[in-house]
């Protein structure tokens, strides 16, 4: 049966803030799914972003109908997705799925997060789309269910931190 406490959490942030790593071992230490928000991209927008040019809200419209409809399948059951969930309009229309849902935002510095995708293997983001995320980046705002997590640690703590920060 379906438990209406299931945590249904959605790991934000610009590109390297960790989502797919936090994500994963969040998604472990609840007992949940986990869904990596790349994986619901039309071909097409990866071949623009591997292109080195920025989605823009046209671009995201299908990728996000796509992660709705896998919050839509997971409500009442919990899950955890990793989606950079940018901007306050992206967000707003993933909440209409589940007004439950919950953002932990992988938040650091630019500096820091370069480094990390400057490491990154056999990925099709190029580190120098990381500018266009911060400028469309629009924080959490005080009304929005979420929490701010800062991502100076290693991955297990951070995840711990999340989970830390889940509402009882
Ligand atoms: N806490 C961490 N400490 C050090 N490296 C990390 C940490 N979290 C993620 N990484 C590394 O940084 C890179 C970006 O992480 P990733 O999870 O792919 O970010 P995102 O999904 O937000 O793009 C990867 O190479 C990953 O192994
Ligand atoms: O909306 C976007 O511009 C993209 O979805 C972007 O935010 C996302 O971050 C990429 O898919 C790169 O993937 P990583 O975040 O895993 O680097």
């Amino acid at each position: 049966m379906a438990d209406p406490h299931a945590p249904l959490v959605v790991v934000m942030g610009v590109s390297g803030s960790g989502k797919s790593t936090v994500g994963g071992l969040l998604a472990e230490r609840l007992g949940v799914p986990y869904a990596e928000a790349d994986d619901f991209h039309p071909p097409a927008n990866i071949a623009k972003m591997a292109a080195g040019h920025p989605l823009d809200d046209t671009d995201r419209a299908p990728w996000l109908d796509a992660i709705t409809d896998w919050i839509t399948d997971r409500h009442g059951e919990g899950g955890v997705v990793s989606c950079s969930a940018l901007r306050r309009r992206y967000r707003d229309r993933l909440r209409a799925a589940a007004p439950a849902l919950f953002f932990v935002h992988l938040d650091g510095s630019e500096e820091l997060i370069a480094a990390r995708l400057t490491a990154r293997m056999s990925h099709f983001m190029p580190p120098g789309l990381l500018r266009s995320q911060f400028d469309a980046l629009e924080p959490l705002g005080p009304d929005e269910a979420g929490a701010v997590v800062a991502i100076d640690g290693g991955p297990q703590q951070l995840a711990e931190r999340a989970y830390a920060a889940l509402p009882r």
